[in-house]
């Protein structure tokens, strides 16, 4: 006989549906996400891809509890440490989430603290070491965000988020600024924690070369709805909704970059 561990998915999103009204969108209404349902394992890494304005970020943000879905269901698992959320996101401009003049180290402490309420000295100890598990020093410590590189902020944002012991990590766009060698730095740092951790991955992303490379599950949104989801090797190898064929066509190479985000 064997005895099968049933373990709770990290979350599992029902019938989500986000309306923005027209007068948020100079006159005409819109369902930016519309009837979206999916499930990611504990350890999981699944993408959200579709082209500009198909509603992944919306759906991303009300994962993360940012936005407030007109209706549907979001079901997290566990509560989160301290007074932090389980699930936290990390954007493609980590600047404006890091205060230009507070030392990165510092400021990592001081999150530690006020969010998972360790003591001082427990607070700095785990900092130093959260900057090690995404490859910075304490050199990178005592300096400010702007005397990073991109690729060095987007560890600090990863370390902030990690230090909140999430259990669910969203990246929205995360490697999609970086240089296509910095890029791959940050992606095998993904895969490190992917393997080192329990934490699951929602990874959104207009490019396709890096879902491959980070996700084990894909979910293709056009106009606010899923069109076709499974397995990223099969979603990818083997489209089979004519949308999907369409955005591998569009790709033209990998580390493509995707249009920037105008707002
Ligand atoms: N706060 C908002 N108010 C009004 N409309 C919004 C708001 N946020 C997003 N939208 C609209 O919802 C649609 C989906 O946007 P969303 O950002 O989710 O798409 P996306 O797939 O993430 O696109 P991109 O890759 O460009 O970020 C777009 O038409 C967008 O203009």
């Amino acid at each position: 006989m064997t005895t099968r561990s049933v373990i709770a998915p990290a979350l599992v999103v029902e019938g989500l549906r986000k309306e923005f009204p027209a007068h948020s969108r100079g006159g005409k209404a819109l369902v930016a996400v519309d009837d979206v349902s999916f499930t990611l394992e504990r350890g999981g890494s699944l993408a959200v891809v579709g082209e500009s304005g198909s509603g992944k970020t919306t759906t991303a943000r009300i994962v993360a509890g940012l936005e407030r879905a007109t209706s549907g269901t979001v079901t997290a698992a566990g509560s989160g440490k301290g007074t932090a959320r389980p699930v936290q996101m990390v954007f493609q401009d980590p600047f404006a989430s890091l205060d230009p003049r507070q030392r990165i180290g510092a400021g990592l402490t001081e999150l530690l603290r006020v969010r998972i309420g360790l003591g001082r000295a427990a607070a700095r100890e785990r900092a130093v070491g959260l900057l090690a598990e995404v490859g910075l020093d304490e050199q990178h410590a005592a300096r400010l965000p702007r005397d990073l590189s991109g690729g060095q902020r987007q560890r600090v944002a990863i370390a902030r988020a990690l230090a909140l012991e999430p259990e669910i990590l969203i990246l929205d766009e995360a490697v999609a600024a970086l240089d296509v060698s910095v890029q791959a730095q940050v992606l095998n740092l993904l895969r490190d924690i992917r393997e080192r951790t329990t934490v699951a991955f929602l990874f959104v992303s207009h490019d396709l070369a890096v879902v491959r490379q980070v996700t084990d599950q894909c979910l293709v949104m056009r106009n606010g709805r899923v069109v076709e989801q499974g397995p990223t090797a099969e979603v990818l190898d083997h489209p089979r909704d004519p949308y999907t064929r369409e955005l591998l066509d569009a790709v033209p190479r990998p580390g493509w970059q995707p249009r920037r985000r105008s707002a």
